[in-house]
């Protein structure tokens, strides 16, 4: 199985944050998840990736190649759906496509018309009239209408209302049907990963905590539940994160196995949500500073 993205000790600073050395790889043929909370550096992340902010340190390979070689390809090969709006303004959905078709070399214009009938995307209205959502769906038509062999998404869930939002993620799913093809997203909605993630990527203030399956993740972790008499220094030392009620805590261990020895008597264990698992991390790394 291939990397269809791959970094490597990518490190990038600016004057109050810094993004250290992350290197991971993301698989070809899967939908990967990118979470991490308010300002963890995701943003930063696919900009890189995307050729549009560059690193201080470290490699990033696209579709096997350093991703400075082949910058035009590459951009070919990837539909991309930013979280700030990148088209003009003053023109309308129909004239912004046509701006934007030929840069593309696969541009498949009955899939974009299918795409923009699904959509309900009104050709004439300029761009700077339409709301947040529809903004994310042209994105979105544009992005799925010239064959990319990867997706790239900052946040294309965020503006989007319950039901169109669902709608998304399914057509996302069977996107990914043709095995060749890959999606990375960001969201802040763990429900999204719930539903059609493979993996996870999680970064906290600029690290990478972990990138993972998302069907094993859960049960490296346990949450514990009980009381606050269990909490001695050494038995806090065990957690990741701990939040502490009048009489009793719930925390998050890291090695499943080891806190379910130790807990398995005198305490709650359960497998965490993946929120959780966010919850607690954020928590356990504000305690530390
Ligand atoms: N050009 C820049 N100059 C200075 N600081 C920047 C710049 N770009 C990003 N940052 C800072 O880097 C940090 C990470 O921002 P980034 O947008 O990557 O986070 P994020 O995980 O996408 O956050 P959110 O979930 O809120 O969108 C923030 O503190 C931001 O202010």
């Amino acid at each position: 199985m291939s990397d269809v993205i791959k970094l490597q000790g990518l490190s990038k600073s600016y004057d109050r944050f810094a993004l250290r050395d992350i290197s991971l790889g993301i698989k070809e043929g899967y939908i990967t998840g990118l979470i991490g909370p308010n300002g963890a550096g995701k943003t930063s992340l696919i900009k890189m990736i995307m050729g549009m902010v560059y690193p201080d340190q470290g490699d990033i390979q696209l579709f096997g190649k350093n991703h400075l070689q082949q910058q035009a390809a590459n951009k070919d090969r990837i539909g991309y759906v930013s979280d700030e709006n990148i088209y003009y303004e003053h023109l309308t959905v129909k004239d912004m496509k046509r701006v934007i078709a030929p840069f593309y070399t696969r541009w498949d214009e009955k899939t974009y018309l299918k795409y923009q009938e699904k959509f309900k995307l009104p050709p004439g209205k300029k761009i700077k009239d339409l709301s947040k959502g529809m903004k994310i769906k042209f994105s979105l038509a544009v992005a799925l209408s010239h064959g990319a062999d990867l997706l790239i998404m900052d946040e294309p869930t965020s503006g989007l209302d319950p039901i169109f939002r669902r709608e998304l993620l399914e057509l996302l799913s069977e996107h990914i049907q043709d095995e060749k093809k890959s999606i990375v997203f960001s969201t802040h909605n763990t429900s999204d990963l719930d539903r059609i993630a493979d993996y996870i990527v999680f970064i906290n203030e600029g690290r990478l905590v972990f990138n993972e399956m998302r069907e094993t993740l859960t049960e490296k972790y346990l949450l514990v539940k009980g009381g606050r008499e269990l909490l001695d220094r050494d038995v806090r030392h065990m957690f990741i994160g701990i939040r502490e009620t009048g009489v009793g805590f719930e925390g998050l261990i890291g090695n499943r196995v080891e806190g379910e020895r130790y807990f398995k008597d005198t305490a709650i264990c359960e497998m965490p949500t993946l929120e959780e698992i966010m919850y607690f991390t954020v928590k356990g790394s504000e305690a530390h500073v």
